[in-house]
């Protein structure tokens, strides 16, 4: 069997279940369970605080995990990204109460409140810069009205934690995290189940970023329609009972589906529709 780490709680726990069991993996149906065995994919799925997934992974206790790239970094332990999973954005960054520090290079010689010691750690000693990280647990924001700290290095999504607290920004973000598969360095290749997962996770995030898109359009104005939507290996083209005129199939990214579908028309175009992926395999 498998053994893989999944968020038991916080902001990656939610969309990590539902992207496996839209790979088509069971997920456990009760927040309090730690544990879910899925027979039939030969894969058992441990709950733990994303924090921990890293070290877990990182000790070779289980096979690979779901985390944040800021809490793999910030463990620094033999594990590495296999696949980023596209949910689960956020930035780290530096700040301080505004009219305080505005340059990073103000850092030197301060304190730093953080709950990623790591992370701001690995940041300083690539800049040539000292600070004394001050380590906290959380709610991080309020160290510096608190006198602990001159500056914060925290995750920052909104911004309205930081607004909220008086801090502004300082630089530019020290990280761009987001969620990731993680597996140690030197483990050996996982064989068929491992092949397997990472296909499957790959055919969500293709299912999620494309649609597939199909027109009708005379056949001498392909040319111009197909390099509007060259597809991914190539369009589908198929002839029509109307003389004179294809039907093209093509993925297009669901981002760009508007304007392709816009041009498409004013090209002459009919017959546009769009349709969702649900699964896929490249
Ligand atoms: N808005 C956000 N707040 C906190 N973490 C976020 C946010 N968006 C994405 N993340 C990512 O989630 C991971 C942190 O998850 P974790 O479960 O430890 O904290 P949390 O979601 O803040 O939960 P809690 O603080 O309630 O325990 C990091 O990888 C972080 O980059
Ligand atoms: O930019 P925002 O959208 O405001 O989100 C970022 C904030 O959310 C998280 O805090 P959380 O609520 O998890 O509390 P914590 O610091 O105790 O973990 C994170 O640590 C930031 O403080
Ligand atoms: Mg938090």
């Amino acid at each position: 069997m498998l053994r893989i780490a999944i968020p038991n709680k916080g902001t990656l726990s939610g969309p990590a279940t539902r992207m496996l069991r839209e790979a088509g993996y069971a997920q456990r149906t009760d927040d309090r369970d730690l544990v879910c065995r899925d027979e039939a994919n030969e894969v058992e799925f441990f709950y733990l605080r994303p924090r921990d997934i890293a070290t877990y992974v990182g000790s070779g206790d289980l096979d690979l995990g779901i985390t944040g790239r800021d809490l793999l970094v910030d463990a620094a332990i033999p594990a590495e990204e296999v696949l980023d999973l596209d949910f689960g954005a956020a930035t780290f960054r530096f700040a301080a109460p505004a009219g305080t520090i505005s340059k990073v290079e103000e850092i030197d010689g301060r304190r730093v409140a953080t709950a990623y010691p790591g992370v701001v750690a690995r940041y300083l000693d690539e800049h040539g810069l000292t600070a004394s990280v001050v380590r906290l647990d959380g709610a991080v924001e309020n160290a510096v009205r608190l006198g602990v700290a001159d500056i914060v290095a925290d995750v920052v999504s909104t911004g309205a934690t930081l607004r909220q607290a008086g801090l502004a920004i300082v630089g530019e973000p020290i990280l761009r995290s987001s969620a990731v598969l993680i597996r140690r360095v030197d483990a050996p290749a996982g064989g068929h189940q491992v092949d397997q997962l990472i296909r499957r996770l790959q055919g969500v995030l293709v299912a999620r970023k494309y649609v597939m898109l199909a027109y009708d359009v005379r056949a001498d104005l392909l040319e111009r329609a197909t390099a509007l939507t060259p597809g991914i290996e190539s369009p589908t083209i198929s002839p029509l009972h109307r003389e004179g005129w294809v039907a093209v199939q093509a993925m297009v990214t669901r981002a760009e589906m508007h304007r392709i579908m816009d041009e498409l028309y004013d090209l002459g175009a009919r017959a546009i529709l769009v349709t969702d992926i649900h699964a896929c395999r490249l």
